[in-house]
């Protein structure tokens, strides 16, 4: 099944707007990897440089040469950490707390010549780091909630930069799974209001037999 991005709206990073824009949000069931060329194919990460079980294992057996680039970037910052403002879920207040990099925040790795096999389509993939551990670690979801905001935002941001750049190739469109909604364990209708409000255009792929949420 090829998929087309939403052809009336191209790759652009809005500045996010008020809750009451339309969404830019599109679910359609398929494959992601069947995602058109050049474009960006986004899940979710843990922080410990490992890409096991679900999706990721497809990425590390597909993009073998993207793995290290992530497992590399994770390695590098195991000892670093940095202190994030969150909303607390049951008082509301902002608190800050200390987390370990690149928690909350998102990679972008252009397609690796060493990863391309005739006949597959080249793909950015883009982390979104929102648990540091995975498996029986796992963050706590709403953890992994304020980390998806997190990310998403520096997502938007380094999209920009990226467009701003001019120097090198932009994805053509994000593409992405549901993450976080199945060995993260997170109900996707709550990363879908993450996803909202990002002011991101993204077609989310999920399998045929699984629920998406089409507006
Ligand atoms: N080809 C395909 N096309 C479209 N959608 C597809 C698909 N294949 C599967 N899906 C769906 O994609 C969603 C994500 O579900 P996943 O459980 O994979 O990921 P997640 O984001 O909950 O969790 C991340 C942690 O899991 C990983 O593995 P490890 O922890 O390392 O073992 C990572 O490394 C992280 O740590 C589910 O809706 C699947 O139905």
């Amino acid at each position: 099944m090829t998929m087309q991005a939403q052809p009336s709206l191209p790759l652009s990073v809005q500045a996010a707007g008020p809750i009451s824009t339309p969404t830019r949000i599109t679910e359609l069931p398929g494959d992601l990897f069947d995602a058109p060329e050049g474009s960006a194919l986004i899940h979710a990460c843990n922080t410990q440089g490992s890409w096991g079980g679900g999706i990721a294992g497809t990425f590390k057996e597909r993009y073998p040469t993207a793995y290290q680039v992530y497992r590399s970037h994770c390695l590098g910052l195991l000892r670093s950490r940095e202190t994030h403002k969150i909303r607390d879920m049951q008082t509301h207040n902002m608190t800050s707390i200390s987390v370990q990099k690149p928690l909350g925040t998102a990679l972008i790795i252009p397609p690796q010549p060493a990863d391309s096999r005739p006949g597959r389509k080249k793909h950015w993939i883009i982390c979104l780091f929102t648990s540091a551990g995975y498996g029986r670690r796992v963050d706590r979801r709403e953890q992994i909630i304020n980390h998806t905001y997190a990310a998403l935002r520096d997502l938007q941001e380094k999209l920009v930069d990226l467009r701003l750049d001019g120097t090198e190739p932009v994805p053509t469109a994000l593409f992405s799974c549901q993450f976080n909604s199945g060995l993260f364990g997170v109900p996707w209708r709550d990363t879908r209001v993450a996803l909202d409000q990002s002011g991101l255009h993204v077609t989310v792929i999920y399998p045929p037999g699984q629920t998406g949420k089409t507006e």
